[in-house]
């Protein structure tokens, strides 16, 4: 089935080629997204035009960043927003979605299961579910301050390979900070990816961290 025309648009606009298999479930999961927002507060982004330029993009930056088989867990996954996407556009990875609100986690298992999608989801706080999974790579997005995220996952350093943040430009303060308080005296953090946010002026970035040790093994 073709898929929906102002998708279409708003993906040729960006300069984005998807696979067709994989925009139709793109398609299907956005469906099913803003089906139930009209229940619960999932996104605010509800046209194709902004899905495509703010949440897509986003995803598509990290879809490079990640190797073969590797176990990526989405902290504080919300709507779904990395984690479906980048599940959907990377089938050769195992993704699973954390999210501490019940009524959300239960929304993500609709969606996941809708989409017949491989795809774990944890109703739980994603440091947590570390005491007993490991994973190469924690995605977040708009979950909260560098600070935060390092502290969380401060004691589960063994249990991660590293944290891949989509951050705004804000980003160089929440490092300052971070640092203030110490939270990044044993990491390592290296942007690995910059993009415009199409503002004309920001820029997104992706930012790796991990135990500095790692670095020099
Ligand atoms: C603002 S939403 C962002 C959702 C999504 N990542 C996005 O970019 O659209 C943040 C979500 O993270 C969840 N959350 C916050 N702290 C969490 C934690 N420690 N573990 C799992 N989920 C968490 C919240 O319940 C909320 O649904």
């Amino acid at each position: 089935m073709p898929i929906d025309a102002e998708f279409q648009a708003a993906l040729e606009r960006a300069g984005y080629e998807l696979p067709e298999p994989m925009a139709e479930k793109i398609e299907a999961y956005v469906r099913v997204l803003w089906d139930w927002n009209e229940r619960l507060n999932l996104t605010r982004h509800t046209d194709w035009q902004t899905f495509v330029e703010r949440d897509l993009r986003d995803v598509l930056q990290l879809v490079p960043l990640i190797e073969p088989n590797e176990e990526v867990l989405d902290l504080g996954s919300g709507g779904g927003v990395p984690g479906i996407p980048l599940a959907i556009l990377r089938p050769d990875i195992q993704v699973s979605l954390a999210e501490s609100v019940g009524k959300r986690a239960t929304v993500l298992n609709t969606f996941v299961e809708e989409l017949d999608l491989p795809v774990p989801v944890y109703a739980a706080r994603g440091e947590d579910i570390l005491e007993d999974f490991r994973f190469e790579t924690i995605v977040v997005r708009a979950v909260g301050s560098m600070l935060k995220i390092c502290n969380w996952i401060a004691p589960h350093w063994p249990s991660v390979g590293r944290i891949l943040m989509i951050k705004g430009p804000k980003w160089v303060e929440e490092r300052g900070e971070a640092r203030h308080f110490g939270a990044m005296e044993q990491l390592d953090l290296r942007k690995l990816a910059t993009y415009p946010l199409g503002d004309g002026e920001n820029e997104g970035v992706i930012l790796q961290v991990m135990p500095a040790a790692r670095i020099r093994e």
